[in-house]
């Protein structure tokens, strides 16, 4: 379902005359199936939101392929990737990402928006997607009149909303606290399980990456391990 083959990227810092190439992911390998729950633990710095980006289709690596679905993004253009991102993947930010002048409801809704899709169905997904949420009531409220975990649940909603194969997340539970981390983590595993959703995950959360089938470190922008336990 993600192959990922020889993927290396660098970002250049520094003046014109004295920039430096800082390599970031560095000749990365590795495969997921279909309906795998995998984590990618490692240090701050060592490259795990930049893998992610580029699995995202956000940049471009440097050298290497991704194939999602047997689809090469690594051969897309920028708008390319954007139209790819918006009808196969769903991506969750650790910050949530909600646009404040939006409300709950408005949030999970603007992807389909962007898609193009009509008024009446578009009611009808959203209203599916934030029940199977636990979302029903904060409909009308906006971003910053919810709790974190509320917040998060619209990320997945928002995130759900285009019936993606593939959930990329950016430590999920990074700023809930450990209650509210235990129900977001069972949602996303219930996604898992009865919707055979795949999961890439980066935490630093012990509880996260032990609920994931494979987990992956990341070191120096190697990635290391991920055998199946
Ligand atoms: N846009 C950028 N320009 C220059 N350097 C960058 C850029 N983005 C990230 N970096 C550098 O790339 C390295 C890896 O960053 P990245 O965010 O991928 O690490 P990380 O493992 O996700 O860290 P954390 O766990 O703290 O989020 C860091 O040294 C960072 O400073």
């Amino acid at each position: 379902m993600i192959q990922v083959s020889e993927l290396s990227h660098h970002f250049t810092i520094g003046k014109k005359d004295t920039y430096k190439e800082i390599p970031v992911v560095q000749h990365v390998n590795f495969q997921v199936e279909e309906g795998e729950v995998v984590s990618i633990v490692g240090r701050s710095g060592s490259g795990k939101s930049t893998l992610l980006h580029l699995l995202a289709g956000f940049m471009q690596p440097i050298e290497g392929r991704i194939l999602l679905n047997k689809t090469e993004l690594t051969a897309m253009n920028e708008e390319q990737r954007a139209q790819f991102r918006l009808q196969s993947l769903g991506f969750i930010f650790q910050n949530f990402q909600l646009l404040p002048g939006l409300t709950a409801y408005e949030n999970v809704e603007f992807p389909l928006v962007l898609m193009g899709i009509e008024e009446q169905e578009r009611k009808v997904r959203v209203d599916e997607i934030m029940e199977r949420v636990g979302l029903t009531s904060v409909g009308p409220h906006y971003p910053n009149e919810l709790s974190g975990g509320q917040q998060q649940r619209v990320g997945i909603a928002r995130a759900l909303i285009n019936r993606p194969a593939i959930i990329l997340a950016d430590e999920p539970t990074g700023s809930l606290d450990s209650e509210t981390e235990k129900d977001i983590l069972m949602l996303i595993q219930s996604l898992n399980q009865k919707e055979g959703i795949t999961f890439i995950i980066i935490t630093h959360d012990e509880a996260v990456a032990q609920a994931a089938d494979r987990t992956y470190t990341m070191h120096d922008g190697q990635l290391i391990g991920g055998e199946r336990l």
